[in-house]
């Protein structure tokens, strides 16, 4: 098979989002291919969804997700609705269940543009964010930056939905330079994986406010897994409720940690435009799209 492939660019409350969708192809997409697609006109994300063959029976797709720098997350909240709402519009469904390397997740539409998704189980284990080193309350972690007796931020909570997050609790998320901060956490010792990185105020019982520096994407306009950690943080630490508002500069999420345990996320998702990519970027291999062992 030769030729450009076709693909979707979206966005998730500004999250740049674009879907590939190699389902009945040979071609696989590794970091270079990740960040050669970036650099294209019209290609640029904060992150890609590849789609592949089905590996689970009932499963739609099996999806992998790359951050603008090539590296690979296991959980893109905002993507995973881009992904279902197009999977909406081509097949006419209102469910469907999609496998990424973090799981299945099950996608309804949720009507008005809105999708909702189960992200799956929080873990709160110092190893399964992962940290460095033991910490027994993941709540509030004894991680600071500035001056020992009047820190910029300190005692994040820490919290693994898929991706690892450490959230930190202020005032005013727009007071602190996230874009000068945001890369020395990302990469701070104790985070071996690295994290994405948030400043959460909270503003009612059922509200919360949150700007993000992800993980291999750096400042985005929206992060879903970050508003479904920031909720669950919010929640566990009695800020909030279990179904909160989370505000983010590109728009809102309803986020609800249910009684089950699990983290239901709804938005919307939008279609900006189609475009090309060239075959040549693509390594083209038989292997399975989603080969690495699934939680
Ligand atoms: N924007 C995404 C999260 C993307 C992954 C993250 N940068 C990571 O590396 O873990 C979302 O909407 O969840």
């Amino acid at each position: 098979m030769g030729g450009d492939l076709s693909f979707v660019k979206m966005n998730g409350i500004g999250n740049e989002i674009v879907v590939l969708d190699l389902r009945g192809r040979p071609e696989r997409v590794d970091a270079a291919a990740a960040r050669a697609i970036a650099a294209l006109p019209g290609g640029w994300f904060d992150q890609m969804m590849v789609l592949y063959d089905p590996v689970t029976p009932g499963t739609a797709a099996a999806m992998r997700i790359f951050n603008v720098d090539g590296s690979e997350s296991f959980a893109c909240g905002n993507g995973t609705r881009c992904v279902a709402a197009r999977e909406f519009a081509r097949t006419g469904a209102s469910r469907v269940l999609l496998q990424s390397r973090a799981g299945l997740l099950v996608c309804t539409d949720a009507g008005d543009g809105a999708v909702t998704v189960d992200m799956g189980t929080p873990k709160f284990g110092w190893a399964d964010i992962p940290l460095a080193e033991p910490f027994h309350d993941t709540r509030a972690i004894e991680l600071q930056i500035g001056p020992i007796d009047a820190p910029i931020l300190h005692s994040p909570s820490v919290v693994n939905v898929g991706n690892p997050h450490a959230i930190f609790w202020v005032d005013d998320v727009e007071a602190l330079d996230l874009g000068r901060i945001g890369p020395m956490l990302e990469n701070h010792p104790l985070f071996p994986e690295r994290a994405n990185i948030s400043l959460a105020h909270v503003t009612a019982p059922d509200a919360l406010t949150l700007k993000v520096w992800e993980r291999g994407a750096g400042l985005t306009r929206a992060c879903g897994s970050a508003a479904c950690a920031a909720a669950v943080s919010a929640a566990r630490t009695r800020r909030t409720g279990r179904t909160v508002t989370v505000s983010l500069p590109g728009g809102d999420l309803v986020i609800t940690w249910t009684d089950a345990d699990r983290i239901l996320m709804t938005g919307p998702a939008e279609h900006e435009y189609d475009g090309a990519v060239p075959a040549a970027v693509f390594a083209v291999s038989t292997g399975a799209g989603l080969s690495a062992p699934m939680r």
